[in-house]
């Protein structure tokens, strides 16, 4: 793995040696918004009105944040609008790479070799990690957003009025409330796992992970009350909490230490993430070969070897 600087590829694993054996994650850097007129949106640049077919999403099938994009994507009835490819599950020294493999789908823009490549022709001096999910405008040539809480947020009412399928998983009456829930979510669950398993240092691994499983407590008693995070309806906040509890039992125990318990420990917890992948659409974005093959093999400081584990045998059924 590692990052480009002043538009070169340089191979480096993230340095936790400068913030005391702990993983701080880097900020996006491409924040425009699509919206249904072209007007910019809460951030970046205007001009990227939602069209049938001008729009292309990179993601890898491993990576929980660019599942939420495929999500929300699936649920809205976005898939013949919006074209995807993805990337190959091991990400080396070249990080993210369009080898072909099971499942991998090739770069149609610029039928790049590597992820950095798409990046470099939106920004030829960029400097910074190399991330998926990206968003790809075809006609303009480049990069909208590589931020998945926002795609998600486009996904979810840019389209609206160009015939996407029904359906607001973030209503302005619940926004403060999803916000809120998402914030919490984020730092000590879908960040959090990865606060866990990239820790350097003991007292920092001890911490994070009491951080985590104290939030996924919490929760498992909230949805021993309710039937989603805010109640009846299922919001944005589940799809991205979703993305996490999926590979919980399969990625992250194991390989990321996250030990304590497994989500399948947790009945509420069980049963909320076997019925949100039981939803129309959602199943078909989870590849646990891909999940399992590019955390295992890919972060060689944790597991040297490379060995890809057998089980966890689940039941999502
Ligand atoms: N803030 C970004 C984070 C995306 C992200 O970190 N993706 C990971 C894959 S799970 C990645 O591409 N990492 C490559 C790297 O950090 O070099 C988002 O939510 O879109």
């Amino acid at each position: 793995m590692g990052l480009l600087v002043d538009g070169k590829w340089q191979d480096q694993w993230y340095d936790t040696a400068s913030t005391g054996g702990r993983f701080i994650r880097s900020d996006a850097q491409f924040r425009n918004w699509i919206t249904a007129d072209g007007r910019p949106g809460p951030s970046g640049t205007g001009g990227f009105r939602a069209e049938p077919g001008r729009y292309h999403l990179y993601v890898s099938l491993a990576c929980p944040w660019a599942n939420r994009t495929l999500i929300l994507r699936a649920l809205k009835g976005l898939e013949q609008m919006i074209s995807v490819s993805v990337v190959h599950p091991y990400m080396g020294e070249n990080g993210w790479t369009f080898e072909p493999g099971p499942g991998v789908v090739a770069d149609p823009v610029a039928q790049a070799q590597y992820l950095y490549e798409v990046y470099l022709r939106a920004q030829p001096g960029y400097s910074g990690r190399v991330t998926v999910p990206v968003l790809w405008d075809l006609e303009r040539d480049t990069i909208v957003s590589n931020e998945s809480s926002e795609i998600i947020r486009m996904f979810n009412s840019a389209f609206d009025g160009i015939c996407a399928s029904e359906g607001d998983y973030a209503p302005q009456d619940l926004l403060p409330q999803i916000d809120a829930i998402n914030a919490e979510i984020y730092d000590a669950i879908n960040n959090g796992v990865y606060k866990v398993g990239f820790a350097t240092e003991q007292a920092v691994y001890e911490q994070e992970v009491q951080q985590l499983f104290a939030a996924l407590d919490k929760l498992e008693a909230t949805l021993g009350q309710q039937r989603y995070l805010l109640g009846d309806v299922v919001t944005e906040a589940d799809w991205r909490l979703f993305t996490t509890l999926i590979r919980f039992d399969a990625v992250y125990h194991g390989h990321f230490k996250c030990n304590l318990k497994r989500i399948a420990d947790y009945p509420n917890l069980w049963r909320y993430t076997r019925e949100l992948y039981q939803w129309p659409g959602v199943a078909s974005t989870v590849n646990f070969d891909h999940i399992k093959q590019h955390y295992y093999r890919s972060h060689h400081s944790i597991n040297p070897n490379g060995i890809v584990p057998a089980g966890p045998l689940l039941n999502l059924d």
